[in-house]
């Protein structure tokens, strides 16, 4: 099927990277050290937070850089790249350093989420990989945490999104990155099985359509296992489907654990009432309705408003393919290279479109939270070096309208950016997906419920430090005094030539 035999994500990069790679191999400049950060600008589907995820897949990309004996046959067969080069390529031992942020970790706009330090040539050949990685499961687990704001404390939620995500990697680490916003379980088995997420399943229309039957169906199935639910919806969910249910229910008696019973069609709210109504007279008011069927957080929020009498929610394309915002648009941007004289030194991009303008210089993310209550105040990103954590009271202030400010006392300030890789190895513990669902339930307790609201929450604070405000200014100057300069000359060069 493949051209090749074997397939690493070595590859997985853009051509540009590996052309880029090569003039700076070329001109020298491929070993001069290099930071690049990635954050997004925006938080997805207008939510007050984002929720970090991803970091446990980019380490295990990152491990496993090697170009292979195929990838190395591949670039030559392209004819673009000197053979030279192609060595080099085949030599390259990959000696990153990486400072992420937890997965399981509330992020905002702005603020970098990972950082990447090492030969330019390298931090350039991983940017798409990580983008990729990063981009898709924080996208994915921020909507997975929408969802469980819109359901009450004893509801689950199913992952039912497989058949309908973009391609396979994307089922498992989307079921991944559900699991980290909060769901409780997935359809997916070999998500359970690579990652130890509870899997949970009932039983699609086809059961009753082979049988023909849904007595038949019911009963075949309940013969055959232990816990119990049935799908009501084939026929007619409150003539047939729900007496039908009870019917077999009742027989099997206590040799199955009847959960309950799955809607996946129709008025939700009306049915699922009536269907409550009916398991009750019949002896069964602990059986649950699980609902399924194309539902987002503003369906489910609608159903409850509407007192549908729903216990549990099977969630599959509207997570999964995150269908109301496709992308994060995370990007990944050079803040730091050094000079000639072996000097680190600020880097930024400038643009009219003020949202364009990358902030210069390698950051620290600093969490503040209140000592009194442990709730937040607001993310504040300064210069590596600087020890907020160490000041007794924090000035704290919006990074475009400054006049919005305020001064923090008695506050904790906890960094977000850890070291986790180091000299060609990770010097992180990687918590299990277990520690990492409680660390993001816990993080977005913490935080107000203002930032929380699924619809037009408040805007949570993401400040610079004053030196970093003043590095961003004096660095937009420089470049604009440049390129004044440069303009000058090109005019004073016309004129000659027009003399
Ligand atoms: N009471 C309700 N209020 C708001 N939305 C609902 C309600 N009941 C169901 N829905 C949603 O309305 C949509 C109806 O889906 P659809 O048009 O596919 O109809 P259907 O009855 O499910 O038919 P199909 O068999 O084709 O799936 C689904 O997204 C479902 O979640
Ligand atoms: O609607 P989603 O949120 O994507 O959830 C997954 C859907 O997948 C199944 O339907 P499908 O028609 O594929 O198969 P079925 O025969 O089991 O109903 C299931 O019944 C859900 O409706
Ligand atoms: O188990 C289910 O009910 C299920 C699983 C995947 C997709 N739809 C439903």
């Amino acid at each position: 099927m493949y051209k090749f035999e074997d397939d690493s994500l070595m590859l997985h990069t853009d051509l540009y990277q590996i052309n880029m790679l090569q003039t700076y191999w070329q001109n020298g400049m491929d070993q001069r050290k290099a930071v690049f950060e990635s954050y997004f600008r925006s938080i997805p589907f207008e939510n007050g937070f984002a929720l970090f995820a991803g970091l446990e897949r980019i380490l295990n990309y990152i491990n496993n850089l090697k170009f292979t004996q195929s990838d190395l046959d591949y670039l030559r067969s392209l004819e673009i790249y000197p053979e030279e080069f192609l060595t080099y390529l085949e030599n390259m031992e990959f000696n990153l350093t990486i400072r992420s942020m937890r997965e399981g970790e509330l992020c905002f706009a702005d603020e970098p989420l990972i950082q990447v330090e090492g030969p330019l040539g390298q931090c350039q050949l991983v940017e798409t990989a990580i983008l990729n990685m990063l981009n898709y499961q924080t996208l994915i687990a921020t909507k997975a945490a929408r969802l469980k704001s819109v359901v009450d404390e004893d509801d689950s939620l199913a992952e039912f999104g497989s058949r309908r995500a973009q391609e396979t990697a994307a089922a498992i680490w989307g079921s991944r990155a559900a699991y980290i916003g909060g769901f409780d379980s997935t359809s997916n088995v070999r998500a359970g099985k690579l990652f130890g997420i509870p899997v949970s399943g009932t039983h699609a229309h086809s059961l009753v359509q082979a049988y023909r039957d849904e007595y038949e169906a019911f009963t075949a199935y309940a013969k055959t296992h232990k816990n119990v639910v049935f799908l009501v919806d084939t026929y007619d969910t409150l003539r047939s489907g729900i007496p039908t249910a009870i019917k077999v229910a009742k027989e099997q008696g206590d040799k199955i654990n009847f959960i309950g019973v799955r809607i996946d069609s129709g008025d939700m709210a009306y049915q699922s009432k009536r269907i409550r109504e009916q398991l009750d007279e019949a002896g069964f008011p602990d059986a649950r309705i699980i609902a399924s069927n194309d539902l987002d957080e503003k369906t489910i929020l609608n159903l409850r408003m509407q007192g549908a009498k729903i216990n549990d929610w099977g969630v599959g394309t509207k997570l999964i393919t995150a269908y109301d915002q496709p992308a994060l648009g995370a990007v990944y941007k050079l803040v730091s290279i050094e000079n000639s004289k072996g000097e680190l030194v600020p880097t930024m991009k400038i643009s009219s479109n003020a949202a364009k303008i990358s902030t210069p210089g390698i950051k620290q993310v600093w969490r503040i939270t209140r000592n009194r209550d442990g709730k937040s105040e607001g993310d504040y990103v300064a210069l590596i070096e600087e020890r907020p954590d160490l000041e007794e009271s924090l000035f704290m202030f919006h990074p475009v309208h400054t006049y919005i400010n305020k001064t923090v006392v008695d506050f904790t300030a906890r960094p977000l950016l850890t070291e986790v890789w180091k000299d060609g190895k990770c010097v992180y513990d990687l918590p299990s997906v277990d520690e990492i669902r409680d660390y993001a339930a816990h993080n977005i307790s913490a935080l107000w419920d203002e930032y929380k609201r699924i619809l037009n929450p408040e805007q949570y604070p993401v400040d610079l430090s004053q030196n970093l405000y003043d590095e961003k200014m004096r660095s937009i100057k420089d470049i604009r005094d440049k390129i004044d300069n440069h303009v000058l000359e090109i005019e004073e060069e016309l004129l000659k030539e027009g003399e």
